[in-house]
């Protein structure tokens, strides 16, 4: 991020003394997160890790604007949120695509509301490229019990990312996917960052995916008043490369970083689901598959905005 960003960029994404109380069965509100504090500038990918039930979710439905916030606030290019809009688009673990629209009408569904001013034929234009970009040109007009949960999940990347957010926030994305698919995606996605630059909240158990994708890790305490512990800056380069990230002199100190802050917040309390440090052993072997098996998908390739995007954005539409 070494590009001059003007003062209003450099706090894109500004979360300040935020706080969410939830009512225990008693009744009595308990502060889940409490005085939660973090900027994002813009273009900037950070991860929240933290342990289950600290209340990762919680921050990033606020940000999104479907969760009322309990006290402090949060505004993103200089302008307090009110409320969930198309500048914050959710990616969620279960893609919610619905079941009786093919993949490009699901798509459409968020096109056609972004660009009301446009075409049929530009706003399909766009959908189409999107599709094309997340690796499903050839699956249109599939409808989602016709696809797989990984190429589902893609659907719901394309209909997030052609919605042209200014923010873009991933609650656990691949979460429910083998890990072939999962890294693929990953790779999807930053792909797609690389190129359109969109400053993007990630939520993650998974150590490795954070320092994959991200240039800042946040770690955040467990809860109850769950808050920023500790943010790690991460010196990899973008566009980013697996095999080099994995090879770097500092991988693994960075990630036992991570994993020491999350062992010291484990004091004892029950937790439902630890995150996800186990996977590094297989880390390696799967790059090598990857690169060994046939692909599901045909080769990643992004083209340039499509000229119906350029003119409609061209325009303020
Ligand atoms: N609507 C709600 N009402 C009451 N308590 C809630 C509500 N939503 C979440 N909580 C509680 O708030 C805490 C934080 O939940 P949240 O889902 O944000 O955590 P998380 O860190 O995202 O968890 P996970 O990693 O397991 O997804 C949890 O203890 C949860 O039980």
């Amino acid at each position: 991020m070494a590009e001059s960003l003007s003062p209003t960029d450099r706090r894109y994404v500004e979360i300040y003394n935020l706080v969410k109380a939830y009512p225990n069965p008693y009744g009595e509100a308990v502060r889940v997160v409490d005085g939660f504090n973090l900027v994002l500038q813009k273009g900037e990918v950070v991860s929240v890790i933290g342990h289950s039930g600290c209340g990762k979710s919680t921050v990033l439905t606020m940000l999104a604007g479907l969760n009322e916030i309990s006290g402090g606030n949060i505004a993103v290019a200089g302008r307090e949120i009110a409320g969930p809009g198309p500048d914050r688009a959710v990616v969620f673990q279960s893609p919610c695509l619905l079941p009786w629209m093919t993949s490009l009408e699901n798509v459409l569904l968020g096109v056609d509301r972004v660009y009301q001013h446009g075409t049929k034929r530009q706003r399909r234009e766009i959908a189409e490229h999107y599709l094309a970009a997340v690796g499903l040109s050839d699956s249109f007009h599939k409808f989602p019990r016709e696809m797989s949960g990984g190429m589902q999940q893609r659907v719901g990347i394309a209909r997030a990312i052609a919605l042209k957010p200014r923010v873009l926030l991933l609650d656990e994305p691949f979460g429910r996917l083998d890990s072939l698919t999962r890294m693929d995606l990953q790779d999807v996605i930053l792909r797609i960052l690389d190129r359109e630059r969109i400053t993007t909240m990630i939520i993650t158990h998974d150590v490795d995916e954070a320092i994959y994708m991200s240039d800042r890790v946040c770690m955040m305490t467990s809860g109850p008043n769950a808050r920023v512990g500790q943010v790690l800056d991460l010196p990899f380069e973008r566009p980013r490369n697996r095999a080099a990230v994995l090879e770097h002199p500092m991988y693994y100190d960075l990630r036992g970083a991570l994993v020491s802050f999350l062992e010291e917040q484990d004091h004892g309390g029950a937790k439902p689901k630890d995150p996800d440090t186990s996977n590094w052993d297989d880390t390696m072997h799967m790059v090598e598959a990857m690169s060994a098996t046939h692909h599901e998908f045909p080769a990643y390739t992004l083209a340039e905005p499509t000229e119906a995007e350029n003119q409609l954005i061209g325009s303020g539409a």
